[in-house]
């Protein structure tokens, strides 16, 4: 099969699909992989590291005529036109909050099939979890940043010192983005409280954490107390391929301390709070009532080293599967359920229902 990666077009996002190193994976196994050019620029990979590793550096019109697309981010308008219904694309899409991208896909007539609701036996998310460790962790390094007094905060050292209490952290989801952001918030030295509506979830908090972190069941009285004395507020919920769950009102919002910081990592799924809405790196924060709002859609994209190479560990088997089986690979469920979009039908429940646009099952009996 031909594979296409794309140079990333979105503003400061320096990942890229495959690193050299995969690349060798799928020449290996018999297939072409077209590169753009510089693709790999952000990571330090040159072109002649691709082409030693076996790829054909191209044009960006010619990485979007391979058979399968793989890309990081979400396609871009320009790049929703190069698309067609031969044609397979893997990558993160965030369709639920994303109504316009939705139909640009649908009208393409491309199968696009999403990192972020690829499945695994254990119930979980492996192609969004690397990306999650690396949002949460970079989470809490926002947060700081944010607290600083020239970045509109309150001026506040999250850690404290000696004689001066630690900032309160307060994070809302305890699955891997609030995993991660706990540690590290816990490693600065903060207070720290985690939300989840799941015991079972708060249950292994408890025991990993060894009693550093509070826990908290999720309701409106328990999110409004702990809010109200937060410093800084790590928005890390989900429901999968759905837009997430607007928990933060603006009158909670409101309650909040002057000068102090949500950050919403759920802003890809359209974000959990009502005063939430996409920034970029370029320009990543804004103050509503009196609250900096960090909601950057692409945090790892800041670290593209280290999140690369996660994001390629995680996709690089689903990949290979593509590679070898087309749409056949669609067989097996965990990767069926990645599917959103498929010839110019909505396959996928949760942003049909999110969108209110009508969705269809797939079929996996159907390919051929
Ligand atoms: N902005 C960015 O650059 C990035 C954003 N993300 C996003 O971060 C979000 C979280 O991802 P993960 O941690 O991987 O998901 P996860 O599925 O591991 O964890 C989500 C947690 O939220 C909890 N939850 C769901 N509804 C809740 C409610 N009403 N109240 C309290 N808890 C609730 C669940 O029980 C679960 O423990 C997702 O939207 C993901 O797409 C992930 C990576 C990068
Ligand atoms: C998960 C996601 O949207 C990202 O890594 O950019
Ligand atoms: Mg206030």
């Amino acid at each position: 099969m031909r594979i296409g990666v794309p140079k990333e077009i979105k503003v400061h996002e320096y990942r890229v699909g495959l690193t050299p190193g995969s690349v060798r994976e799928f020449v290996q196994r018999g297939h072409s992989v077209l590169v753009e050019t510089e693709a790999g620029a952000g990571i330090g990979a040159t072109d002649q590291d691709y082409i030693s590793a076996g790829a054909i550096i191209v044009t960006a019109e010619d990485a979007f005529s391979a058979d399968l697309i793989v890309k990081v981010k979400e396609p871009q308008p320009e790049e929703w036109t190069r698309l067609c219904e031969e044609q397979i694309l893997f990558t993160y899409l965030h369709l639920a909050s994303d109504r316009k991208q939705t139909e640009g896909l649908l009208a393409s007539g491309v199968t696009a099939i999403a990192y972020e609701t690829i499945t695994d036996v254990r119930g979980g998310l492996p192609l969004l979890s690397p990306m999650s460790e690396v949002a949460g962790r970079l989470s809490i390094q926002a947060a700081a940043v944010s607290l600083e007094k020239h970045s509109g905060g309150q001026g506040l050292l999250l850690g404290g010192v000696p004689g001066v209490p630690s900032g309160r952290v307060v994070v809302l989801g305890g699955g891997v983005v609030g995993t991660h952001a706990a540690k590290i918030a816990v490693g600065l030295g903060a207070e720290v409280t985690v939300l989840d509506r799941s015991l079972a979830r708060l249950r292994e908090l408890d025991d990993l954490f060894g009693g550093r972190v509070r826990t908290c069941y999720s309701t409106a009285d328990a999110l409004e107390a702990e809010a109200a004395q937060a410093d800084a507020l790590i928005g890390a919920v989900l429901v999968p391929g759905a837009s997430a769950p607007k928990l933060i009102t603006r009158e909670l919002l409101r309650r909040m301390k002057l000068g102090s910081v949500l950050v919403d990592v759920a802003i890809d799924q359209g974000g959990c709070a009502e005063t939430s809405r996409a920034t970029t790196h370029a320009n990543p924060t804004y103050v509503e009532e009196g609250v900096v709002h960090y909601c950057v859609a692409n945090m790892p994209g800041a670290v593209p080293k280290t999140s690369t190479a996660a994001l390629n560990n995680a996709t690089l088997p689903v990949g290979l599967s593509l590679a070898e089986k087309g749409l056949g690979a669609l067989a097996d469920p965990h990767v069926a359920a990645g599917l959103n979009v498929h010839r110019g039908t909505l396959t996928s429940q949760p942003v049909g229902e999110s969108l209110g646009i009508g969705w269809t099952a797939f079929d996996a009996g159907s390919v051929k």
